[in-house]
């Protein structure tokens, strides 16, 4: 699914209105039922108090208003009004409601002029203040009002987007300080680029997609290098067996991970290669790790360093169709140095780089010219801070990832709630599956197997990248069902590989 900016879903809203054709005031009323029907199945029976502002968002609020009325729900609405005129939209919603209900609605001009007390604390808040028009940070009284509501115990639900938070923003300024909290955000057609961020993204709660029937060839058309993965697009790339088959035609893995200490590393990054579907797997690990990761994983062939302790040296490449590095190494000069000879010998191997790679990388920034086109780097935030330096806030850090990409020719699986891939045209693929259990041990490792596991199977790397990060964060989903997101470790999540799997279809 496509993340537009929001001059384009302006843009789209007024070629809907043109072309379907509808009037404006019919889409807000689609959008406005959309809204309805979704807060009647989520909160049925209950109480709602709805805060409208002067646009369209606002005009929204009304509509809602007016529908829930019609069903018979409790409903007040409390219209914050500046000086500012109604849009014309929301001047006919008002009239509308007030045909129906002329005593559900209070309008404040100031802050004292809302009581908060009289909201009673099982009623749900509706936010419809503003949307995607919003243009500056909050202040006064609508700063006031979202800074009282979101000390209020009741679950709030933005209509389109937190009011107060800008769907996409600069690289050198930052989101205002008064942003509604949401716990739940109906957002229209498509999630909003802020919603993927870290900083941003906590005030959006869980967010819904209401396709409201914008032209969907308009959006088809547009350039866009924001995407939300979907299970379709996964099911898409998922390669079939065919019956015919043999281990020779997935691939054989080599995986560089693990030192003295940190042979779990390697244990956990070949046990996810392995339930990835690769055919062979070869495990590089140093002489003392050889009965260990022999025991651990006796499906794996091994390749052993002369060290006893830390990698410095390889076997010979071209037996490979992919190459996972970094997972459990350290950055000791010997390492170092056979990490930069493996990248001058690269012939036409796959290659993901993790964990201390990325490290030797960012403590030896000449090394990056080496790493071959189309690798893949999965770092986590830190670890890419280390690659490009700090950021002013998460626009700058998407700007930097895409900068990043297109300078070296690579992939980038930059790890988070929203694991976004970049591409080496900076395009951005953003993941939904995965939740916080997964933040834990050696979930990375198990990750730098997965996508290692696809690249030897012969997908493309930016096919191996989305696939892997999304059957990652599905296994990750699918073992909290059975642990909690304290207790899950990254044996679990690898455990879960293939029912993830057969999730995809
Ligand atoms: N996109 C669609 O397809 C549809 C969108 N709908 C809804 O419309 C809003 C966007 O409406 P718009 O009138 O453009 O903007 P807002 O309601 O978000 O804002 C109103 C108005 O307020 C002014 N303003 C901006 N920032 C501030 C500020 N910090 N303080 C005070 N005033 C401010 C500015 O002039 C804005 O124009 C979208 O989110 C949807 O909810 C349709 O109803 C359905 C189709
Ligand atoms: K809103």
């Amino acid at each position: 699914m496509k993340i537009l900016a929001p001059q384009q879903i302006r843009d789209l809203d007024q070629y809907t209105i043109q072309h379907e054709p509808i009037s404006s005031i019919d889409l807000m009323e689609r959008a406005a039922q959309h809204v309805a029907s979704e807060l009647m199945e989520k909160f049925y029976n209950k109480r709602f108090c709805i805060f409208v502002g002067t646009g369209n968002n606002g005009g929204d609020g009304l509509a809602v208003a007016r529908v829930l009325d019609d069903f018979a729900y409790t409903v007040k609405v409390i219209l914050v009004k500046t000086s500012v005129k109604l849009s014309a939209d929301a001047s006919i919603n008002l009239d509308r409601l007030l045909k129906t209900n002329p005593t559900c609605l209070s309008t404040v001009k100031k802050i004292g002029e809302v009581d908060f007390g009289q909201i009673k604390k099982d009623a749900i808040i509706v936010d419809a203040l503003f949307g995607s028009g919003l243009s500056r940070p909050l202040e006064g009284l609508y700063k006031s009002v979202v800074d009282a509501i979101n000390e209020l115990p009741n679950k709030v639900v933005s209509i389109d987007i937190p009011s107060g938070l800008f769907a996409e923003y600069d690289k050198n300024s930052a989101q205002g300080n008064s942003i509604i909290r949401a716990h739940t955000t109906l957002s229209f057609q498509m999630p909003k680029l802020s919603f993927f961020m870290p900083e941003s993204g906590c005030h959006v709660g869980q967010w819904h997609v209401l396709d409201i029937g914008l032209a969907r060839n308009f959006i088809r058309e547009q350039p866009c290098s924001h995407y939300v993965v979907s299970k379709k697009q996964i099911k898409k790339l998922r390669k079939k067996r065919p019956l015919h088959s043999h281990k020779g035609n997935y691939g054989h893995a080599l995986l560089i991970a693990g030192s003295y200490g940190k042979m779990g590393a390697s244990i956990i990054a070949s046990k996810a290669c392995l339930r990835s579907g690769v055919g062979l797997l070869t495990a590089h690990v140093p002489h003392w790790g050889y009965g260990i990761i022999q025991s651990a994983v006796p499906e794996a062939m091994t390749s052993i360093d002369r060290s006893d302790m830390f990698f410095t040296e390889f076997p010979d490449l071209n037996t490979f169709s992919a190459i996972g590095i970094g997972p459990g190494l350290n950055k000791k000069r010997n390492t170092v140095l056979a990490f930069e000879t493996m990248l001058d010998n690269m012939n036409s191997q796959a290659l993901v780089i993790d964990a201390d790679g990325l490290n030797i990388l960012s403590e030896n920034k000449h090394l990056l010219g080496k790493v071959p086109e189309n690798a893949i780097l999965t770092p986590h935030p830190k670890e890419f801070e280390r690659l490009v330096g700090v950021w002013n806030n998460d626009m700058d850090k998407l700007s930097r990832l895409k900068k990043f990409c297109q300078q070296y020719q690579v992939f980038t699986v930059l790890k988070g709630a929203y694991t976004v891939t970049c591409t080496p045209n900076g395009t951005c693929y953003f993941n939904t599956t995965g939740n916080p259990g997964m933040a834990t041990a050696g979930s990375g490792d198990a990750l730098t197997g997965i996508i290692t596991g696809l690249l030897a199977q012969n997908y493309s790397p930016e096919e191996a990248a989305v696939v892997g990060v999304y059957l990652h964060g599905k296994a990750g989903d699918l073992a909290l069902k059975k642990e909690s997101t304290e207790s899950m470790t990254a044996l679990d999540i690898i455990s879960c590989l293939g029912a993830a799997f057969k999730k995809i279809g």
